[in-house]
């Protein structure tokens, strides 16, 4: 049984002549936070498309809890625990944030939408989805209407409705892209308890370096479609051809040549 609850093996995907994810190995272990980085067309998000069974590759592989997934259908890896936020889509606009969360609590227990659903049974998802608005600090607003929150709300209320899910990793894209300066604080903060609790294995993709490098476990550096580097964010910080890669040279070749 490999160590690695997710893993991807000379992963490949092609778009006409372009490599976008070129020959990327890369591994997390459960219950840590992986943080991928890279400037803007790198493939970060090309690679959690691969991922999360969006796109399919033209070479290599998906391996997630020792289980090859490469060809499985995205609504089966869900299923199996791969839980991805998807830029708001998932959230009901004029569902109350309570409601919002308890769907996906009912929805992940199996209870369906069935209108007579047992008043106790009823009450037991609204105490966790009222516990998962508290972690994604929330509490306070779940009366609101999902439509009448600030941006960053939003996101905070698509980070519940992830765990609600109980997802085995969370596949979390810029999650403070959009947002104005005073939310960005308040979307790590969720972040970091999400960390703090030990209980999640993230995987977050982000392209301001400096936003994950305390948050993270491991970062791994994607740079035009290639895995420039994976380890531990003080690695990664004194690795040579990531300060090339951000610091211009690199970059600068790499969007002018
Ligand atoms: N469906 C597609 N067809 C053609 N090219 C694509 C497609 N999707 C992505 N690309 C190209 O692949 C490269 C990687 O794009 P991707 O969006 O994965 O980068 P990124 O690192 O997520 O960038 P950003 O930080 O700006 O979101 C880019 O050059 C992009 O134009």
């Amino acid at each position: 049984m490999s160590d690695y609850l997710l893993e991807t093996k000379g992963l490949t995907i092609q778009f006409g002549g372009h490599v976008a994810v070129s020959d990327v190995s890369f591994q997390i272990k459960r219950h840590t936070f992986t943080s991928i980085i890279g400037p803007n067309g790198a493939g970060k998000t090309t690679f959690f498309n691969l991922i999360s069974g969006q796109l399919k590759p033209t070479a290599g592989q998906v391996i997630f809890q020792g289980r090859d997934i490469t060809k499985m259908p995205v609504h089966q890896r869900t299923r199996l625990g791969l839980g991805r936020s998807f830029q708001l889509t998932n959230v009901f606009p004029n569902l109350s944030v309570l409601e919002n969360v308890r769907v996906a609590v009912q929805a992940a227990s199996g209870g369906g939408f069935r209108l007579f659903s047992h008043y106790k049974k009823f009450h037991r998802y609204e105490e966790r989805a009222m516990e998962l608005l508290t972690l994604a600090h929330l509490d306070g607003k779940e009366g609101h209407l999902a439509k009448h929150l600030s941006h960053g709300d939003k996101r905070k209320l698509e980070i519940a409705i992830l765990l609600a899910l109980e997802p085995d990793v969370l596949l979390l894209d810029e999650p403070t892209a959009g947002m104005s300066l005073e939310e960005v604080p308040q979307i790590i903060e969720v972040i970091r308890s999400l960390k703090d609790s030990g209980q999640h294995t993230v995987l977050l993709i982000e392209h301001k370096i400096d936003m994950v490098l305390g948050l993270s476990d491991a970062l791994a550096v994607l740079f035009n479609g290639k895995l420039l580097a994976q380890g531990s964010p003080d690695e990664i910080m004194q690795n040579e051809l990531v300060q090339s890669a951000y610091l211009g040279g690199l970059y600068d070749d790499a969007v002018n040549g």
